[in-house]
């Protein structure tokens, strides 16, 4: 019953103001149930407030009281303050999700009082309009209802799926940080096509209408890929040319080798947080 339910962002960055947006645009909860938090910077909680009809206040003032589930959107390098903070304000009821990248669930239990419900999740930006793919991945002591409940909220901004957490770092190299490169790969499509003669309005529509286009055959036919670029491509044909100049260009590594050094980097992170508990 996610409708009584109140959540709150720790953080209000780019993450929090997509997964709001899609929120408040499901209907799902209330938009008065919705809660956005920063540390200090009261313009930007005023932005969200006036934009999604949320609620903005500043992290020390929020009541835990009134909040069900704790949103943690902050940089990974902010979570041991926002543990910290949160570990004698909280109670056991109250479930924590994070979205940080590289940030296990063992991490964040660690600093938090033992039992305490958390779930790592990882959306991307396309959240905004509810197009995201999200992972979740729950922690020690979650319940399989919280498990779906969570899912459920998250399906209010895409395509939801249930992960191992060993997973995370795979899937944020390809869905947490892959709109960056369709956002790349468009900035070179509107740049060329530009050079070409097209106006940048018509270069943009084009190319995101393409790669739209692309995405619904993949969605909503059974063709493997391979399969769909085999009948775009005649032989001798322009698309066999330009998949060539790809090809010799090194088009397909620069695609692998960029998912696997987001992951590699998410990897990083776990490794660079799981050391510092070590150590302490
Ligand atoms: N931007 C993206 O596409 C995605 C980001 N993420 C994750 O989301 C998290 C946030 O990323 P962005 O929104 O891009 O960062 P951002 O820098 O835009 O926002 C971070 C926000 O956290 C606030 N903050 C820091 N410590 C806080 C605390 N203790 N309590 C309340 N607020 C606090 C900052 O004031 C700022 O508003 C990162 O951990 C990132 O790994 C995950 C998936 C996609
Ligand atoms: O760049 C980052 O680290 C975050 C996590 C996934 C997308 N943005």
């Amino acid at each position: 019953m996610l409708k009584n339910k109140t959540i709150a962002f720790l953080g209000a960055g780019s993450m929090a103001e997509a997964m709001i947006s899609g929120i408040v645009k499901s209907g799902l909860m209330p938009a008065s149930h919705v809660i956005a938090t920063n540390k200090s910077n009261v313009d930007r909680l005023n932005d969200l407030k006036n934009k999604y009809g949320i609620k903005g206040i500043q992290r020390d003032q929020l009541n835990m009281k009134e909040v069900d589930i704790i949103i943690l959107a902050m940089k990974p390098k902010d979570i041991d303050a926002a543990l910290d903070s949160l570990k004698d304000e909280i109670s056991p009821n109250h479930v924590i999700v994070s979205v940080l990248a590289g940030i296990s669930t063992a991490r964040m239990e660690e600093g938090l009082p033992e039992g305490q419900q958390v779930l790592r999740v990882m959306p991307n930006t396309s959240s905004m309009l509810q197009e995201s793919a999200t992972a979740v991945a729950g922690g020690r002591y979650v319940s399989m209802d919280t498990v779906l409940e969570i899912k459920h909220l998250l399906s209010a901004i895409g395509e939801v799926y249930l992960i191992d957490e060993k997973q995370m770092d795979i899937f944020t190299g390809i869905a947490g940080s892959g709109p960056a490169y369709f956002y790349y790969l468009m900035e070179h499509i509107e740049k060329v096509g530009q050079q070409e003669g097209l106006d940048k309005e018509t270069a943009r529509n084009i190319g995101a209408q393409t790669i739209l286009g692309a995405a619904r055959m993949m969605l909503e036919q059974s063709d493997s890929p391979t399969e769909l670029r085999k009948k775009v491509t005649s032989p001798n044909g322009t698309t066999a040319a330009g998949l060539e100049a790809l090809r010799e260009n090194g088009g397909g590594t620069a695609i692998s080798e960029a998912v696997k050094s987001a992951a590699r980097k998410s990897e990083e992170i776990s490794a660079k947080f799981e050391k510092q508990l070590v150590v302490q």
